[in-house]
């Protein structure tokens, strides 16, 4: 999907008030190993031998990895084209229990329940208690989550060092609800909006449970992770003076919903096992399309924007997929490019909305991907919680006989070689390129973090006993 060139047209398209946002190793992980892991492509080595064995140097390495990101949208199959029989489509995988190496649960077995996944709908029918209206107003939600801690904590949402792990656990496993809600009320949105308290707690659980929570790394922490950079994203003076109200409850809206159901393996994944999503969506974006539809569908259940005139909400849910879309790694460059491109020009306005449309989505990148700028004790958290959750798509792939996805190998990848390219070669760029338009504190922070990481993940990758 293209930048949304409209101007979303809801009558509360006005930048928020600032007094609200103020109250407020051996085997070398090249970027080979990254073209084809992350965006599905062969890898140079491959193409290289595919060529005749043409060599290239490192200082060419990132100029390939470059061509094999663009090259990406070609080799995917068009629209008109026929779509290719999947290659292990005959390979029967249980999604269900894909976190579960010891095979499907048993209907009626401890943990099954946990383990059905049930179209959210279904989920009403079954947990009646969603439904139920809770009478008191707005403040009853936010006094029953608010612990001491939980307060505590909250004061300090805008921290670069925010601790969402600990969140997580004083909130007693609630932090994407408690954390979202809040942060609706810090910006003002709920009022602005006119939303209605109870609609938007409802939807925010559904949010919550429609994460995968055996995910390793792809569950609702990660949601409220992405979710709590973005608030720090959005009062940076670049986007809090421009962005209008609208801008701000997409931006929340889409870094909340942008990994809904997802299944924890990754899109070439389910590509060669024939799954229906990669049917339904050919091939190309299949997991961010399904994220969008799902918020979709989860925005239309909860009524939360029911009040507002059909075609403003037509307009949000199509500006939500386009920042849902652009999470799309293998359309990095893509985006990365424009970006670059206004930035060297220097006419990047925040007056027109396309470019504020494209802002948006570039922070959305940044905030999806922005777990190595944070500090070591919570980076590495993510790196160990990254790397289980390829190590299983490679062990099911072992157990059903396919070829093992790049960095999913826990024999011959790495933590550490895994860390490394993925910091050089994809979060790099896109934070250097962030920094020259938000040259602030934060940027630089972030920058210099992701320094530290990449030392630290290169030095272990370097000790020759070095398993993780
Ligand atoms: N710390 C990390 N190390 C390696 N890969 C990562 C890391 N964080 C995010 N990713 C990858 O970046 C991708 C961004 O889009 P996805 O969430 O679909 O899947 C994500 C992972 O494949």
């Amino acid at each position: 999907m293209e930048v949304c060139p409209q101007l979303p047209v809801l009558p509360l398209d006005r930048p928020v008030p600032q007094h609200v946002l103020r109250r407020r190793g051996a085997i070398s992980l090249g970027p080979g190993a990254w073209g084809s892991a992350l965006f599905g492509g062969p890898s140079p080595r491959q193409l290289c031998k595919r060529r005749g064995g043409v060599s290239y140097t490192s200082a060419d390495q990132a100029v390939l990895y470059l061509h094999l990101l663009g090259d990406v949208r070609q080799r995917g199959p068009g629209p008109s084209e026929p779509e290719q029989r999947a290659p292990h489509s005959h390979v029967q995988v249980d999604y269900q229990s894909l976190h579960c190496l010891q095979g499907p649960v048993r209907p009626g077995a401890r943990g099954h329940r946990s383990r059905c996944r049930r179209l959210s709908f279904q989920r009403f029918l079954k947990n009646p208690h969603l439904l139920r209206q809770q009478t008191p107003g707005p403040l009853h939600l936010v006094d029953q989550e608010y612990t001491g801690q939980v307060k505590c904590m909250l004061n300090k949402v805008d921290s670069w060092d925010f601790d969402i792990f600990l969140f997580d656990r004083f909130t007693n496993g609630n932090s994407l609800v408690t954390l979202t809600f809040h942060l609706f009320l810090q910006l003002g949105l709920t009022r602005l909006f006119r939303l209605d308290p109870i609609k938007l707690h409802r939807f925010l659980v559904m949010v919550q449970a429609d994460y995968h929570q055996l995910n390793p790394y792809h569950n609702y922490l990660h949601a409220a992770d992405v979710t709590q950079a973005m608030y720090c994203y959005l009062r940076e003076p670049q986007l809090a003076e421009t962005l209008s109200s609208c801008d701000m409850l997409l931006a929340l809206v889409a870094a909340v919903t942008h990994d809904l159901d997802h299944p924890g393996v990754n899109q070439g994944f389910l590509v060669r096992t024939g799954h229906h999503l990669a049917a339904l969506y050919k091939n190309s974006s299949v997991l961010e399309s399904h994220h969008w539809r799902c918020a979709v569908s989860l925005l239309r259940e909860s009524a939360l924007l029911d009040h507002l005139p059909p075609i403003d909400r037509l307009n949000l849910e199509e500006r939500l997929g386009s920042l849902i879309l652009a999470t799309d790694i293998s359309q990095q460059n893509r985006y990365l490019a424009r970006f670059r491109e206004h930035l060297d020009r220097g006419d990047l306005s925040m007056a027109e909305p396309s470019h504020r449309h494209l802002v948006l989505q570039m922070t959305m990148k940044c905030a999806d991907i922005c777990n190595p700028c944070r500090v070591w004790r919570l980076s590495s958290q993510w790196s160990s919680r990254v790397t289980t959750e390829f190590f299983h798509q490679g062990d099911v792939e072992k157990k059903h006989g396919m070829a093992v996805s790049p960095l999913c190998d826990r024999l011959s990848d790495s933590t550490a070689h895994i860390q490394a390219g993925f910091i050089r070669h994809v979060v790099e760029p896109l934070f250097r390129e962030w920094r020259r338009f938000s040259c602030t504190s934060l940027s630089h922070r972030m920058l210099a973090h992701l320094q530290t990481n990449l030392d630290r993940w290169t030095a272990r990758s370097q000790r020759p006993e070095t398993t993780s």
